[in-house]
Protein backbone atom coordinates (compact mmCIF):
# COMPACT_ATOMS: atom_id res chain seq x y z
CA UNK A 1 0.00 0.00 0.00
CA UNK A 2 1.19 3.54 -0.65
CA UNK A 3 1.43 5.51 2.36
CA UNK A 4 -0.79 8.67 1.24
CA UNK A 5 -3.38 6.18 1.69
CA UNK A 6 -2.78 4.39 4.34
CA UNK A 7 -0.92 7.05 7.30
CA UNK A 8 -2.36 10.65 8.60
CA UNK A 9 -1.10 13.75 6.31
CA UNK A 10 1.76 14.73 7.23
CA UNK A 11 2.29 18.59 7.07
CA UNK A 12 5.39 20.68 7.27
CA UNK A 13 6.30 24.18 7.32
CA UNK A 14 9.51 25.42 4.85
CA UNK A 15 11.32 27.71 6.15
CA UNK A 16 14.15 30.27 5.13
CA UNK A 17 17.12 28.20 4.79
CA UNK A 18 21.20 29.04 5.06
CA UNK A 19 23.52 28.92 1.87
CA UNK A 20 22.83 25.53 0.32
CA UNK A 21 26.12 24.05 0.02
CA UNK A 22 28.39 21.10 -0.46
CA UNK A 23 28.18 17.96 -2.02
CA UNK A 24 24.46 16.21 -2.68
CA UNK A 25 23.68 13.31 -5.14
CA UNK A 26 19.79 12.71 -5.89
CA UNK A 27 18.25 8.86 -5.99
CA UNK A 28 17.95 7.38 -9.63
CA UNK A 29 16.37 8.15 -12.52
CA UNK A 30 12.63 7.05 -12.30
CA UNK A 31 11.55 6.72 -16.04
CA UNK A 32 15.21 4.45 -15.86
CA UNK A 33 13.96 2.76 -13.09
CA UNK A 34 10.35 1.76 -14.22
CA UNK A 35 11.91 0.54 -17.37
CA UNK A 36 14.67 -1.48 -16.00
CA UNK A 37 12.43 -3.58 -13.88
CA UNK A 38 9.84 -4.25 -16.74
CA UNK A 39 12.81 -5.03 -18.76
CA UNK A 40 14.40 -7.23 -16.97
CA UNK A 41 11.36 -9.37 -15.96
CA UNK A 42 10.90 -9.98 -19.65
CA UNK A 43 14.71 -11.16 -20.24
CA UNK A 44 15.90 -14.53 -20.03
CA UNK A 45 18.29 -14.77 -17.18
CA UNK A 46 19.34 -12.18 -14.54
CA UNK A 47 19.63 -8.51 -14.31
CA UNK A 48 21.58 -6.64 -12.21
CA UNK A 49 20.39 -3.04 -11.39
CA UNK A 50 22.17 -0.29 -9.23
CA UNK A 51 21.01 2.80 -8.80
CA UNK A 52 17.33 1.82 -8.95
CA UNK A 53 15.22 4.51 -7.36
CA UNK A 54 13.44 2.87 -4.58
CA UNK A 55 10.56 5.60 -4.60
CA UNK A 56 6.68 4.20 -3.95
CA UNK A 57 6.39 4.86 -8.22
CA UNK A 58 8.99 1.88 -8.87
CA UNK A 59 8.23 -0.34 -6.11
CA UNK A 60 4.77 -0.42 -7.91
CA UNK A 61 6.30 -1.46 -10.83
CA UNK A 62 8.21 -4.18 -9.00
CA UNK A 63 5.32 -5.29 -7.20
CA UNK A 64 3.00 -5.65 -10.64
CA UNK A 65 6.06 -7.53 -12.60
CA UNK A 66 6.59 -9.81 -9.06
CA UNK A 67 2.72 -10.86 -9.61
CA UNK A 68 3.19 -11.80 -13.42
CA UNK A 69 6.07 -13.92 -12.43
CA UNK A 70 9.43 -12.52 -11.82
CA UNK A 71 11.84 -12.51 -9.38
CA UNK A 72 12.53 -9.52 -8.06
CA UNK A 73 14.85 -8.92 -5.15
CA UNK A 74 16.69 -5.72 -3.48
CA UNK A 75 20.29 -6.89 -2.24
CA UNK A 76 21.30 -3.76 -1.16
CA UNK A 77 20.16 0.20 -1.21
CA UNK A 78 19.68 0.80 -4.78
CA UNK A 79 20.64 -3.05 -5.80
CA UNK A 80 18.77 -5.28 -7.18
CA UNK A 81 18.36 -8.04 -9.57
CA UNK A 82 15.41 -9.44 -11.78
CA UNK A 83 15.09 -12.72 -13.06
CA UNK A 84 12.97 -12.60 -16.03
CA UNK A 85 10.50 -14.83 -17.28
CA UNK A 86 10.90 -14.17 -21.10
CA UNK A 87 9.07 -12.04 -23.87
CA UNK A 88 5.63 -13.63 -23.98
CA UNK A 89 6.05 -15.44 -20.55
CA UNK A 90 4.07 -13.12 -18.14
CA UNK A 91 1.55 -14.83 -16.03
CA UNK A 92 -1.90 -13.87 -14.90
CA UNK A 93 -1.99 -11.75 -11.81
CA UNK A 94 -4.16 -13.42 -9.10
CA UNK A 95 -5.68 -9.72 -7.60
CA UNK A 96 -5.73 -6.23 -9.17
CA UNK A 97 -2.49 -4.77 -9.74
CA UNK A 98 -2.05 -1.58 -7.31
CA UNK A 99 -0.96 0.84 -9.52
CA UNK A 100 -0.53 3.83 -6.23
CA UNK A 101 0.20 7.23 -7.48
CA UNK A 102 1.82 6.07 -10.84
CA UNK A 103 0.97 7.01 -14.17
CA UNK A 104 3.76 5.84 -15.66
CA UNK A 105 3.72 2.13 -14.48
CA UNK A 106 0.25 1.84 -15.24
CA UNK A 107 0.17 3.26 -19.00
CA UNK A 108 3.47 1.29 -19.58
CA UNK A 109 2.45 -2.29 -18.04
CA UNK A 110 -0.53 -1.60 -19.70
CA UNK A 111 1.24 -2.26 -23.12
CA UNK A 112 3.25 -5.11 -21.84
CA UNK A 113 0.18 -6.80 -20.55
CA UNK A 114 -1.90 -5.83 -24.06
CA UNK A 115 0.19 -8.73 -26.07
CA UNK A 116 -0.14 -11.37 -23.43
CA UNK A 117 -3.11 -13.57 -23.39
CA UNK A 118 -3.79 -12.84 -19.78
CA UNK A 119 -6.33 -10.30 -17.77
CA UNK A 120 -5.37 -7.69 -15.30
CA UNK A 121 -7.32 -5.26 -13.02
CA UNK A 122 -4.85 -2.25 -12.89
CA UNK A 123 -6.34 0.28 -9.64
CA UNK A 124 -4.69 3.40 -8.27
CA UNK A 125 -5.02 6.03 -5.68
CA UNK A 126 -7.48 8.92 -5.83
CA UNK A 127 -5.09 11.07 -8.07
CA UNK A 128 -4.12 8.24 -10.19
CA UNK A 129 -8.06 7.05 -10.65
CA UNK A 130 -8.42 10.47 -12.60
CA UNK A 131 -6.21 10.59 -14.88
CA UNK A 132 -6.57 9.69 -18.44
CA UNK A 133 -6.10 6.28 -20.09
CA UNK A 134 -7.89 7.01 -23.71
CA UNK A 135 -4.44 8.07 -24.82
CA UNK A 136 -3.21 3.98 -24.40
CA UNK A 137 -6.74 2.55 -24.72
CA UNK A 138 -6.95 3.59 -28.17
CA UNK A 139 -3.38 2.18 -29.84
CA UNK A 140 -3.71 -0.84 -27.58
CA UNK A 141 -7.24 -1.98 -28.92
CA UNK A 142 -6.04 -1.53 -32.53
CA UNK A 143 -3.70 -4.38 -31.51
CA UNK A 144 -6.01 -6.32 -30.13
CA UNK A 145 -6.63 -5.71 -26.76
CA UNK A 146 -9.99 -5.09 -25.11
CA UNK A 147 -10.91 -2.83 -22.07
CA UNK A 148 -13.37 -2.23 -19.40
CA UNK A 149 -12.82 0.90 -17.78
CA UNK A 150 -14.31 3.78 -15.13
CA UNK A 151 -15.98 6.51 -17.30
CA UNK A 152 -13.71 8.30 -19.35
CA UNK A 153 -11.06 5.74 -19.82
CA UNK A 154 -10.22 5.64 -16.05
CA UNK A 155 -9.02 3.40 -13.76
CA UNK A 156 -10.28 0.91 -12.13
CA UNK A 157 -9.51 -0.75 -15.37
CA UNK A 158 -9.42 -4.03 -16.45
CA UNK A 159 -7.65 -5.34 -19.66
CA UNK A 160 -7.88 -8.44 -21.51
CA UNK A 161 -4.28 -8.95 -23.59
CA UNK A 162 -4.20 -11.11 -26.67
CA UNK A 163 -1.40 -12.99 -28.16
CA UNK A 164 -0.99 -13.19 -30.86
CA UNK A 165 -1.56 -8.96 -31.15
CA UNK A 166 -1.64 -7.47 -34.04
CA UNK A 167 1.18 -4.84 -34.97
CA UNK A 168 0.22 -0.98 -35.95
CA UNK A 169 1.46 2.02 -37.18
CA UNK A 170 0.79 4.43 -34.97
CA UNK A 171 1.45 8.51 -34.95
CA UNK A 172 1.27 9.65 -31.18
CA UNK A 173 -1.80 12.38 -30.92
CA UNK A 174 -0.16 14.16 -27.91
CA UNK A 175 3.51 14.07 -27.14
CA UNK A 176 3.85 11.39 -24.30
CA UNK A 177 6.68 9.51 -24.08
CA UNK A 178 4.40 6.80 -21.56
CA UNK A 179 1.94 6.19 -24.76
CA UNK A 180 5.31 6.16 -27.38
CA UNK A 181 6.35 3.42 -24.43
CA UNK A 182 3.51 1.37 -23.97
CA UNK A 183 2.69 0.85 -28.04
CA UNK A 184 6.19 -0.17 -28.17
CA UNK A 185 6.60 -3.00 -24.98
CA UNK A 186 3.23 -3.66 -26.80
CA UNK A 187 5.25 -4.27 -29.69
CA UNK A 188 7.64 -6.73 -27.77
CA UNK A 189 5.65 -10.02 -28.24
CA UNK A 190 3.90 -8.68 -31.43
CA UNK A 191 4.91 -10.35 -34.49
CA UNK A 192 6.00 -8.46 -37.36
CA UNK A 193 6.87 -4.75 -36.94
CA UNK A 194 5.23 -1.93 -34.29
CA UNK A 195 5.84 1.38 -35.27
CA UNK A 196 5.27 4.48 -33.39
CA UNK A 197 5.91 8.11 -35.01
CA UNK A 198 6.21 10.50 -32.90
CA UNK A 199 6.10 14.43 -34.64
CA UNK A 200 7.40 16.00 -31.30
CA UNK A 201 10.26 14.03 -29.81
CA UNK A 202 10.07 13.02 -26.11
CA UNK A 203 12.20 11.70 -23.63
CA UNK A 204 13.91 8.37 -25.47
CA UNK A 205 14.71 6.06 -22.37
CA UNK A 206 12.32 3.03 -24.12
CA UNK A 207 14.38 3.34 -27.40
CA UNK A 208 17.89 3.52 -25.29
CA UNK A 209 16.83 0.91 -23.43
CA UNK A 210 14.91 -1.68 -25.61
CA UNK A 211 18.21 -1.83 -27.58
CA UNK A 212 20.39 -2.44 -24.85
CA UNK A 213 18.23 -5.63 -24.06
CA UNK A 214 19.20 -6.78 -27.68
CA UNK A 215 15.70 -5.66 -29.29
CA UNK A 216 15.50 -4.87 -32.86
CA UNK A 217 14.67 -1.23 -32.42
CA UNK A 218 15.14 1.47 -35.28
CA UNK A 219 15.23 5.55 -35.49
CA UNK A 220 14.59 7.29 -38.27
CA UNK A 221 14.63 11.03 -37.98
CA UNK A 222 12.91 13.11 -40.90
CA UNK A 223 14.01 16.79 -41.66
CA UNK A 224 11.33 18.67 -39.76
CA UNK A 225 12.12 16.15 -36.48
CA UNK A 226 9.42 13.59 -36.64
CA UNK A 227 10.94 10.35 -35.56
CA UNK A 228 9.51 7.10 -36.59
CA UNK A 229 10.54 4.19 -34.24
CA UNK A 230 10.49 0.31 -36.19
CA UNK A 231 10.32 -2.56 -33.01
CA UNK A 232 10.42 -6.03 -34.67
CA UNK A 233 8.49 -8.20 -32.07
CA UNK A 234 8.81 -11.53 -30.99
CA UNK A 235 12.30 -10.25 -29.41
CA UNK A 236 14.58 -12.17 -27.29
CA UNK A 237 16.61 -10.01 -24.70
CA UNK A 238 19.07 -10.71 -22.71
CA UNK A 239 19.56 -9.66 -19.39
CA UNK A 240 21.49 -6.67 -18.66
CA UNK A 241 24.04 -4.61 -16.09
CA UNK A 242 22.63 -1.21 -15.42
CA UNK A 243 23.92 1.65 -13.66
CA UNK A 244 20.97 4.21 -12.73
CA UNK A 245 22.01 7.71 -13.36
CA UNK A 246 20.43 10.31 -11.12
CA UNK A 247 17.07 11.59 -11.74
CA UNK A 248 17.52 15.41 -13.19
CA UNK A 249 13.57 15.61 -12.22
CA UNK A 250 14.58 15.24 -8.75
CA UNK A 251 17.99 17.62 -8.89
CA UNK A 252 15.67 20.05 -10.58
CA UNK A 253 14.57 20.54 -7.34
CA UNK A 254 17.66 21.38 -5.85
CA UNK A 255 19.15 23.64 -8.59
CA UNK A 256 16.41 25.96 -8.30
CA UNK A 257 16.39 26.29 -4.60
CA UNK A 258 20.69 26.60 -4.66
CA UNK A 259 19.63 29.64 -7.62
CA UNK A 260 17.30 31.45 -5.39
CA UNK A 261 19.04 31.01 -1.60
CA UNK A 262 21.74 33.95 -1.46
CA UNK A 263 25.20 32.25 -0.85
CA UNK A 264 24.40 29.16 -2.52
CA UNK A 265 27.32 26.95 -4.24
CA UNK A 266 25.82 23.48 -4.23
CA UNK A 267 27.36 20.16 -6.03
CA UNK A 268 24.81 17.87 -7.09
CA UNK A 269 26.66 14.77 -8.37
CA UNK A 270 25.61 12.02 -10.92
CA UNK A 271 22.59 14.05 -12.88
CA UNK A 272 21.23 12.25 -16.38
CA UNK A 273 21.44 15.21 -18.56
CA UNK A 274 19.89 12.74 -21.26
CA UNK A 275 18.80 16.03 -23.98
CA UNK A 276 15.17 14.89 -23.81
CA UNK A 277 15.46 15.08 -20.40
CA UNK A 278 17.67 18.76 -19.96
CA UNK A 279 15.85 21.60 -20.97
CA UNK A 280 15.49 23.06 -17.40
CA UNK A 281 18.91 23.92 -17.48
CA UNK A 282 18.94 25.77 -20.41
CA UNK A 283 15.98 27.62 -19.51
CA UNK A 284 17.42 28.71 -15.85
CA UNK A 285 20.76 29.60 -18.03
CA UNK A 286 18.82 32.01 -20.01
CA UNK A 287 17.09 33.39 -16.86
CA UNK A 288 20.96 33.92 -15.77
CA UNK A 289 21.50 31.02 -13.64
CA UNK A 290 25.03 29.56 -13.13
CA UNK A 291 24.97 26.25 -13.83
CA UNK A 292 28.09 24.53 -14.32
CA UNK A 293 28.53 20.78 -15.57
CA UNK A 294 31.92 19.38 -14.48
CA UNK A 295 33.07 16.10 -15.45
CA UNK A 296 30.98 14.83 -18.19
CA UNK A 297 31.00 11.39 -18.75
CA UNK A 298 28.57 7.97 -20.11
CA UNK A 299 26.87 6.39 -17.20
CA UNK A 300 24.37 3.70 -18.30
CA UNK A 301 24.01 4.34 -21.91
CA UNK A 302 23.24 8.42 -20.90
CA UNK A 303 24.71 11.16 -20.39
CA UNK A 304 25.80 12.45 -16.66
CA UNK A 305 27.73 15.23 -15.16
CA UNK A 306 27.96 16.64 -11.66
CA UNK A 307 26.03 20.23 -11.70
CA UNK A 308 27.79 22.78 -9.38
CA UNK A 309 24.95 25.73 -9.28
CA UNK A 310 25.40 29.36 -7.71
CA UNK A 311 23.29 31.77 -6.25
CA UNK A 312 21.95 34.12 -9.09
CA UNK A 313 20.03 36.94 -9.87
CA UNK A 314 17.23 35.61 -12.36
CA UNK A 315 15.38 37.48 -15.19
CA UNK A 316 12.10 36.96 -16.25
CA UNK A 317 11.56 35.09 -19.77
CA UNK A 318 9.48 33.50 -22.63
CA UNK A 319 9.54 30.09 -22.39
CA UNK A 320 9.94 28.19 -26.02
CA UNK A 321 6.70 26.34 -25.83
CA UNK A 322 8.86 23.51 -27.86
CA UNK A 323 11.18 22.80 -25.05
CA UNK A 324 7.85 21.25 -23.34
CA UNK A 325 8.19 17.79 -23.82
CA UNK A 326 11.67 17.44 -22.60
CA UNK A 327 11.17 19.32 -19.57
CA UNK A 328 7.33 18.26 -18.67
CA UNK A 329 7.74 17.39 -15.13
CA UNK A 330 10.16 20.18 -13.82
CA UNK A 331 7.70 23.43 -14.77
CA UNK A 332 6.33 23.44 -11.11
CA UNK A 333 9.59 23.96 -9.70
CA UNK A 334 10.63 26.67 -12.58
CA UNK A 335 7.39 29.20 -11.85
CA UNK A 336 9.12 29.15 -8.74
CA UNK A 337 12.17 30.39 -9.97
CA UNK A 338 9.95 32.82 -12.02
CA UNK A 339 8.25 33.89 -9.11
CA UNK A 340 12.00 35.40 -7.56
CA UNK A 341 12.99 36.17 -10.73
CA UNK A 342 12.81 40.04 -12.31
CA UNK A 343 10.39 41.11 -14.72
CA UNK A 344 7.84 38.81 -16.38
CA UNK A 345 8.32 35.09 -17.40
CA UNK A 346 5.59 33.48 -19.74
CA UNK A 347 4.51 29.79 -20.67
CA UNK A 348 2.67 28.39 -23.12
CA UNK A 349 2.29 24.74 -24.63
CA UNK A 350 1.62 23.36 -21.30
CA UNK A 351 -2.09 21.57 -21.82
CA UNK A 352 -0.30 18.34 -20.74
CA UNK A 353 0.03 19.71 -16.94
CA UNK A 354 -3.37 19.41 -16.47
CA UNK A 355 -3.12 15.48 -16.47
CA UNK A 356 -0.44 15.13 -14.01
CA UNK A 357 -0.93 14.12 -10.70
CA UNK A 358 -2.39 17.22 -10.36
CA UNK A 359 -3.67 20.00 -12.42
CA UNK A 360 0.03 21.75 -12.02
CA UNK A 361 -1.08 24.59 -13.98
CA UNK A 362 -4.18 25.60 -11.61
CA UNK A 363 -2.59 24.51 -8.58
CA UNK A 364 0.59 25.86 -9.44
CA UNK A 365 -1.43 29.22 -9.38
CA UNK A 366 -3.49 28.47 -6.23
CA UNK A 367 -0.21 27.95 -4.13
CA UNK A 368 2.44 30.55 -5.15
CA UNK A 369 -0.29 32.98 -5.25
CA UNK A 370 -1.32 31.92 -1.47
CA UNK A 371 2.46 32.55 -0.79
CA UNK A 372 2.39 36.07 -2.21
CA UNK A 373 3.72 35.59 -5.72
CA UNK A 374 1.68 37.26 -8.90
CA UNK A 375 0.55 34.79 -11.33
CA UNK A 376 -2.16 34.95 -14.14
CA UNK A 377 -3.33 31.70 -15.19
CA UNK A 378 -3.57 31.29 -18.85
CA UNK A 379 -5.81 27.96 -20.70
CA UNK A 380 -2.00 26.26 -21.63
CA UNK A 381 0.30 28.03 -19.34
CA UNK A 382 1.37 30.81 -16.32
CA UNK A 383 2.29 34.31 -17.01
CA UNK A 384 4.11 35.32 -13.47
CA UNK A 385 5.56 38.83 -12.61
CA UNK A 386 8.31 37.75 -9.94
CA UNK A 387 9.44 39.51 -7.07
CA UNK A 388 13.67 40.73 -8.40
CA UNK A 389 15.03 38.48 -6.10
CA UNK A 390 12.87 39.89 -3.00
CA UNK A 391 11.93 36.68 -0.86
CA UNK A 392 7.91 35.93 -1.11
CA UNK A 393 6.00 36.46 1.72
CA UNK A 394 5.06 33.31 2.42
CA UNK A 395 1.53 31.38 3.11
CA UNK A 396 -0.40 32.97 6.21
CA UNK A 397 -3.67 31.05 7.19
CA UNK A 398 -4.17 27.99 5.56
CA UNK A 399 -1.43 25.83 3.92
CA UNK A 400 -0.63 25.07 0.22
CA UNK A 401 -2.71 22.04 -0.98
CA UNK A 402 -0.76 19.56 -2.83
CA UNK A 403 -3.36 16.91 -4.16
CA UNK A 404 -1.58 14.11 -3.82
CA UNK A 405 1.28 15.52 -6.22
CA UNK A 406 4.63 15.28 -5.15
CA UNK A 407 6.26 17.74 -7.68
CA UNK A 408 3.97 20.50 -6.40
CA UNK A 409 4.83 19.76 -2.72
CA UNK A 410 8.60 19.53 -3.79
CA UNK A 411 8.11 22.60 -5.33
CA UNK A 412 6.61 24.73 -2.80
CA UNK A 413 9.06 23.06 -0.50
CA UNK A 414 11.76 24.60 -2.34
CA UNK A 415 9.66 28.36 -2.33
CA UNK A 416 9.16 28.23 1.37
CA UNK A 417 13.24 28.24 1.45
CA UNK A 418 12.77 31.69 -0.40
CA UNK A 419 10.24 33.20 1.49
CA UNK A 420 9.85 35.74 4.33
CA UNK A 421 7.32 33.37 6.80
CA UNK A 422 7.88 30.28 5.35
CA UNK A 423 5.83 28.19 3.16
CA UNK A 424 3.28 25.72 4.73
CA UNK A 425 2.40 22.42 2.68
CA UNK A 426 -0.47 19.99 3.81
CA UNK A 427 1.08 16.96 3.23
CA UNK A 428 4.61 16.02 2.51
CA UNK A 429 3.80 12.53 2.03
CA UNK A 430 3.42 12.01 -1.39
CA UNK A 431 7.15 13.10 -1.82
CA UNK A 432 8.00 9.29 -1.34
CA UNK A 433 6.31 8.60 -4.77
CA UNK A 434 9.50 9.76 -6.37
CA UNK A 435 12.02 11.33 -4.34
CA UNK A 436 12.05 9.50 -0.60
CA UNK A 437 15.12 11.42 0.83
CA UNK A 438 14.41 14.88 -0.39
CA UNK A 439 13.92 16.15 2.93
CA UNK A 440 17.08 14.54 4.21
CA UNK A 441 18.73 15.82 1.48
CA UNK A 442 17.40 19.41 2.04
CA UNK A 443 18.69 19.17 5.41
CA UNK A 444 22.36 18.01 4.73
CA UNK A 445 22.45 20.77 1.97
CA UNK A 446 21.06 24.00 4.13
CA UNK A 447 22.26 22.44 7.16
CA UNK A 448 18.62 23.13 8.35
CA UNK A 449 17.33 20.56 10.40
CA UNK A 450 13.71 19.27 10.03
CA UNK A 451 11.01 21.16 11.31
CA UNK A 452 7.54 19.46 11.73
CA UNK A 453 4.54 21.67 11.66
O1 LIG B 1 7.75 7.88 -19.70
C1 LIG B 1 8.02 8.33 -18.57
O2 LIG B 1 8.78 7.73 -17.77
C2 LIG B 1 7.39 9.59 -18.15
C3 LIG B 1 6.78 10.39 -19.10
C4 LIG B 1 6.12 11.67 -18.79
O3 LIG B 1 4.72 11.49 -18.86
P1 LIG B 1 3.89 11.68 -20.24
O4 LIG B 1 4.28 10.65 -21.20
O5 LIG B 1 2.45 11.50 -19.80
O6 LIG B 1 4.18 13.08 -20.67
C5 LIG B 1 6.49 12.19 -17.41
O7 LIG B 1 5.60 13.21 -17.02
C6 LIG B 1 6.50 11.10 -16.36
O8 LIG B 1 6.93 11.60 -15.11
C7 LIG B 1 7.44 9.98 -16.73
C1 LIG C 1 3.97 12.86 -14.07
C2 LIG C 1 4.75 12.15 -13.26
O1 LIG C 1 4.73 10.80 -13.07
P1 LIG C 1 3.68 9.68 -13.50
O2 LIG C 1 3.03 10.11 -14.79
O3 LIG C 1 4.47 8.43 -13.63
O4 LIG C 1 2.67 9.57 -12.39
C3 LIG C 1 5.82 12.84 -12.48
O5 LIG C 1 6.62 12.13 -11.86
O6 LIG C 1 5.88 14.08 -12.42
Amino acid sequence: MHSAETSAPRPRRFTASGPLTGRIRVPGDKSISHRSIMLGALAVGRTRVTGLLEGEDVMSTAAAMRAMGASIERLAHGEWVIDGVGVGGLLQPKQALDMGNSGTSTRLLMGLVASHAITATFIGDASLSKRPMGRVIDPLSQMGADFTSAPGGRLPLTLRGIAPAVPISYRLPVASAQVKSAVLLAGLNTPGVTTVIEPVPTRDHSERILRGFGADLTVEVAADGTRTIRLTGEAELRPQTIEVPGDPSSAAFFVVAALLVPGSDLVIENVGLNPTRAALLGVLRDMGGQIEELDRRDVGGEPVADLRVRHSALTGIAVDPAVVPSMVDEFPVLFVAAALASGRTVTTGLEELRVKESDRITVMRVALEQAGATVTETDDGLIIDGTGGEPLRGTDNAPVATHLDHRIAMSMAVAGLASRAGVDIDDTRPIATSFPVFEALLAKASGQAGEAA
